[in-house]
């Protein structure tokens, strides 16, 4: 029978099928902690006196509350005494129970999901959890990789196991190709403004066709990342020789690295194979795309016009956005850029927003913070003298983490202040009270920092 790739993946990590009155029980290949979602889960694993199951199969960080800056004495700025006590919690946590942890004198700290493939613990073929929704971002290496809740982390802590109904699957074929200038981050904004951020809700999606097939892992890390925006808990790639050549000779990959590969070729869909659903863009059609609105449905491309309200819920938005149907997008005043997250905070993001920040000065009057995905990117971006670039355009080059995504760490903005973002989510609030939030590719980012404004970044003139 044709099995699709997360069929073949499901089926490999089942013990026990669901029937009409169970869900499927699913093995967990990897879990991966931080210090947000999992301090509860070590309690209640206390208070009931049970063992972590498989601490091999457990890996732990802090990135969420982790400070960026350092102090001129060492110390790190928390922003709160429970940031710090976040942190502490996680890492006390993570030794007791004999769980390999990347804390701040690890090499590979990070952003969760920038730090497990980094570490090849992130493969083909295997089920991934963390108490985090970006969690689908390491469905780019063939993986069913989802976030779980926190009574979950304690499940899966317990008992490497999760209780799950099995989702439908959806394809979203991209073939063509996509125009100079137009990034991952486009694709995966272009395809949720189609679907909607409920338009993957009850599926598995796989990203079909040759924009992915010729995309690199970091691309498609981006593409996957941002599945859950599109309500799907989790969203595939096919792993091929790009994947392959990505993990080789990585921390946790198989000794046997060419039976491995051999093995993950054999993940595709089948030729015929039937999804529930399918979805077509073409790749000509994209452009670069920013969001509008407080949703990342609510995306349109950098050369048109504001969208009329739909409905209350969209004037709103447009109200908090302070911006107006049927004006441009392009040209609005922008007070802050951040270029960081697990969506866009990779070596290939950092080259990109380099690039246009190279021989410029970021605009009067805006801020802009450069975050790196894990200390491993900072290093190698700063081998690679990118580190330089931005300090010379004006912006600030910071420590790891999470940062300004989420502002867990103290990383906000003013109320009013508008904010390009390469991160993945533009709710009312989330990068501060009152923060007007615009999602963009690094490209985009960078051509509002050094302009002050949104700016189609293929229409900016050769650097001075
Ligand atoms: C803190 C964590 C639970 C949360 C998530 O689940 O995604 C965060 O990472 C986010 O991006 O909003
Ligand atoms: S970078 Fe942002 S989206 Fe990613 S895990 Fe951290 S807070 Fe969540």
């Amino acid at each position: 029978m044709t099995q699709t790739l997360f069929d073949k993946v499901w089926n490999r990590n089942v013990v026990v099928p669901e029937s009409d009155t169970q869900p499927a029980t699913l093995y967990i290949g990897l879990h991966l902690i931080h210090e947000v979602t999992s301090p509860q889960a070590f309690t209640v694993l206390r208070e009931r006196g049970l063992k972590v199951r498989r601490p091999d199969r457990t890996l732990a960080t802090i990135d969420h509350s982790t400070p960026t800056l350092i102090n001129p004495d060492g110390s790190r700025p928390y922003v709160t005494e429970q940031a710090e006590k976040q942190v502490q919690t996680l890492l006390a946590n993570a030794k007791e129970y004999g769980i390999e942890t990347h804390g701040w004198d690890s090499d590979n700290r990070g952003i969760v999901h920038v730090m497990g493939p980094e570490l090849g613990a992130t493969q083909p073929g295997m089920t991934i959890v963390c108490g985090d929704s970006h969690t689908s971002t390491h469905g780019a290496f063939g993986a069913i990789a989802f976030g779980i809740g926190t009574t979950q982390v304690g499940h899966v802590l317990a008992n490497q196991c999760i209780l799950m109904r099995k989702p439908k699957t959806m394809a979203i074929h991209v073939n063509g190709t996509l125009q100079d200038g137009v990034t991952p981050k486009d694709v995966i904004l272009a395809i949720i403004a189609k679907i909607g951020v409920g338009g993957g809700t009850g599926y598995a999606l796989e990203y079909c066709g040759n924009v992915f097939r010729e995309m690199s892992m970091d691309g498609r890390m981006t593409v996957c990342n941002m599945s859950i925006e599109a309500g799907a808990r989790c969203g595939m790639i096919a792993p091929d020789e790009t994947t392959f050549a990505y993990l080789k000779g990585r921390k946790f990959v198989p000794e046997n690295y060419a039976a491995a590969c051999k093995d993950w070729a054999s993940l595709a869909t089948d030729e015929g194979a039937v999804y529930d659903k399918e979805v077509h863009l073409r790749a000509e059609d994209i452009k670069p795309m920013v969001t509008y609105g407080t949703h990342p449905g609510m995306g349109i491309s950098i050369d048109s016009l504001v969208p009329a309200a739909a409905d209350d819920a969209d004037e709103s938005a447009l109200r908090y956005m302070q911006l107006k149907a049927g004006q441009t997008i392009a040209g609005t005043k922008v007070d802050k850029v951040f270029i960081g997250s697990c969506t866009n905070s990779r070596m290939e993001d950092l080259r990109a927003a380099a690039n246009i920040f190279k021989d410029r000065r970021v605009a009067e009057n805006v801020t802009v913070i450069i975050v790196p995905g894990s200390v491993l990117v900072k290093a190698r971006a700063e081998e690679e003298g990118l580190d330089k670039i931005f300090i010379a355009a004006g912006a600030q080059w910071r420590e790891a983490g999470c940062s300004m995504c989420l502002g867990m760490n103290g990383d906000i903005g003013q109320p009013g202040d508008l904010i390009v973002s390469t991160s993945n989510r533009n709710f009312a609030g989330r990068q501060g009270p009152g923060v007007r939030t615009v999602l963009a590719s690094p490209e985009t980012a960078a051509a509002a920092a050094v302009t002050g404004v949104i700016t189609d970044h293929r229409t900016l003139g050769a650097a001075a």
